[in-house]
């Protein structure tokens, strides 16, 4: 059933799906990989597990944005699975968010190329019709959070280091309005007001009690209590539950499709000042000198 898929995804023509293999696994499943998306399905139970692989820190690149929304797209019309268990394969690090690269030093054409990409791969989690289950093992800040919040359901692994937030105000940026949404929807108005406007990025406990996550458990059993949790949202039938996500997500989702061409303006107008192509440069630099 198709609810709420099936919308296009518009893209760049001829990015490559790099070194894309299409296999069968031991169950029969379609096993298949891009450079930097392992899909590992499980056709038995109906479940993909998603492993993001963008070595160091699994930023959000045009390119990896374009193989993760591809291998959704995948999944979603593959009547096989009935699930998604997203992590990754990158230890430590859940996602860095957005490629600070990909907003630096660009062109206006390149950053509303971008930024499509961005919203269409929020589109395509926050409105999967599948039962998606955020196994988080590892730092989540920014955009990396946000694909967190999109999921139904969030397991953080308890490691004081492994902190989850949109820490946007700290780079000088701003939280798009449909960022803001997910986050209000997740933990309400006065919690999401105070950690935008501070950039909070929540440690497991706080990010528990917050309701950023729904649960947090010791690293080594990240996996099987997202599996525990996913035949749980399974046992319900896909119809009725489909159709309440639908009814709980449309409008949020619908505030950014209609206004989508406004949004790609107003961030490339925002991005390309002068003033915070700044602001993102010393941060970036600040990142690479952390080390030294
Ligand atoms: C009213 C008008 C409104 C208009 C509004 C319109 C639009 C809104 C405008 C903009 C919205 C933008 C929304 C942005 C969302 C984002 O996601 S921005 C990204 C935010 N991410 C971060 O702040 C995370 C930064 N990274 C870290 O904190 C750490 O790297 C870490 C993830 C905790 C991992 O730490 P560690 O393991 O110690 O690794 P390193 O710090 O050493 O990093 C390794 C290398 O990776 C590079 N790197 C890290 N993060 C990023 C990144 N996000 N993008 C690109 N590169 C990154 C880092 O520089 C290191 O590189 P080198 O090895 O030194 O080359």
């Amino acid at each position: 059933m198709a609810l709420l898929a099936g919308r296009t995804v518009l893209l760049r023509a001829g990015v490559r799906l790099g070194a894309e293999a299409a296999t069968r696994g031991g169950n029969g499943a379609r096993r298949f990989a891009s450079h930097r998306v392992l899909v590992e399905p499980d056709a038995a139970a109906g479940i993909a597990t998603i492993k993001l692989k963008n070595p160091p820190v699994n930023s959000l690149s045009l390119e990896f944005l374009t193989e993760l929304i591809i291998c959704l797209e995948k999944l979603e019309n593959d009547k096989t699975f009935r699930g998604i268990i997203l992590t990754s394969d990158c230890p430590g690090i859940f996602s860095a968010g957005l490629d600070l690269r990909e907003m630096c030093g660009k062109n206006p054409a390149h950053y509303a190329e971008y930024w499509r990409a961005v919203q269409e791969i929020w589109l395509k989690l926050y409105l999967s019709n599948m039962v998606l289950v955020a196994a988080i093992n590892g730092a989540s800040p920014a955009g990396g959070c946000l694909m967190a919040l999109t999921c139904d359901y969030r397991v953080l692994a308890d490691n004081p280091r492994y902190r989850i937030g949109l820490n946007e105000t700290l780079l000088g940026i701003i939280a798009p309005f449909w960022f803001k949404d997910n986050l209000v929807n997740t933990i309400g108005h006065r919690a999401a007001d105070r950690a935008l406007q501070l950039g909070l990025l929540f440690p497991p406990t706080e990010a528990l009690q917050v309701g950023m996550v729904d649960q947090v458990v010791p690293e080594d059993q990240i996996h099987s209590t997202a599996l525990s949790v996913m035949s749980q949202w399974l046992a319900i039938p896909d119809h009725a539950r489909q159709l309440t996500k639908s009814m709980m997500r449309k409008a949020t989702a619908d505030h950014l499709i209609k206004q989508r061409e406004a949004d790609i303006q107003n961030f490339v107008s925002f991005i390309s000042k002068d003033s915070i192509q700044k602001s993102l440069q010393v941060y970036l630099e600040k990142l690479k000198q952390k080390k030294h």
